[in-house]
């Protein structure tokens, strides 16, 4: 696992759009796995304003998002789908056709999870993966006691996670409980992961990561197993590591 520690925030985000331009430069198709939370948006900026900058063509491109909410629908500012299209798909014109995600609408659930996963490996897998990391170690929805070779499926979100996220709902109860969610053998499945996080409520989940033993208590800790992984994060998130 490669570790990279930098200042702060902006450093986090600049070090991990320099993965994701250098990928999308070399590849002549490239599959990126995306992530939502507040942690990538910064470098979704950077990854817009490269583009816009270079006129860069995108068309080889195509994108899989981690998780959605069940029971958004996708015009809901809270969706996950809301959120990628406004930040990120619109600004770069990816189309329809270049970007998936789960559909919590779905009238069956475990077939649309069965879809994703499909849809996926038909397409060639995920190249290269972004991931934020919740405070309990959480990656993507896979909360706690997850098993590591988990498929896309759907889960119950942990209360913590629910209070986590009720900052971008009018109120709690507002919350969605369930949501769809890659699985842990689904995003270790991708060629090469990205990781980062910022600011000291993410540094005991990243001390897992590092230093600890692997441990579904902490679904984080799945990652050691991957031969590709970086983790970029700030000052603060790497405050419990080792000097
Ligand atoms: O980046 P944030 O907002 O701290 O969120 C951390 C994690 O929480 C989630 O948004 C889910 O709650 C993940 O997708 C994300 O990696």
């Amino acid at each position: 696992m490669n570790v990279i520690v930098v200042k702060n925030y902006e450093e986090v985000c600049q070090k991990g759009v320099e993965f994701f331009i250098e990928q999308i430069q070399k590849k002549n198709n490239i599959n990126l796995g995306l992530a939502t939370g507040s942690t990538p948006l910064g470098l979704y900026d950077k990854l817009i304003e490269w583009a816009q900058e270079k006129n860069a063509d995108l068309s080889h491109v195509t994108t899989f998002n981690l998780d959605e909410y069940i029971g958004l629908p996708k015009d809901d500012p809270n969706s996950y789908y809301y959120y990628m299209k406004e930040k990120l798909f619109d600004p770069l014109n990816l189309s329809p056709e270049q970007t998936f995600l789960p559909d919590g609408r779905a009238t069956d659930i475990e077939k649309e999870c069965e879809a994703y996963d499909q849809i996926i490996k038909d397409k060639g897998g995920i190249d290269l993966q972004l991931l934020g990391v919740g405070v309990n170690g959480h990656i993507a929805f896979n909360e706690p006691g997850t098993s590591f070779s988990s498929n896309t499926h759907e889960v119950r979100l942990a209360e913590s996670t629910r209070e986590a996220n009720s900052r971008f709902f009018s109120s709690m109860d507002e919350v969605p409980t369930h949501a769809i969610t890659m699985g842990i053998g689904s995003i270790l499945e991708a060629k090469e992961i990205v990781l980062i996080a910022n600011g000291t409520n993410k540094s005991e989940a990243i001390q897992q990561l590092v230093e600890g033993p692997q441990s579904e208590d902490w679904p984080i800790t799945a990652l050691q197993s991957h031969n590709h992984v970086t983790v970029i994060v700030d000052e603060e998130a790497a405050s419990l590591l080792k000097k």
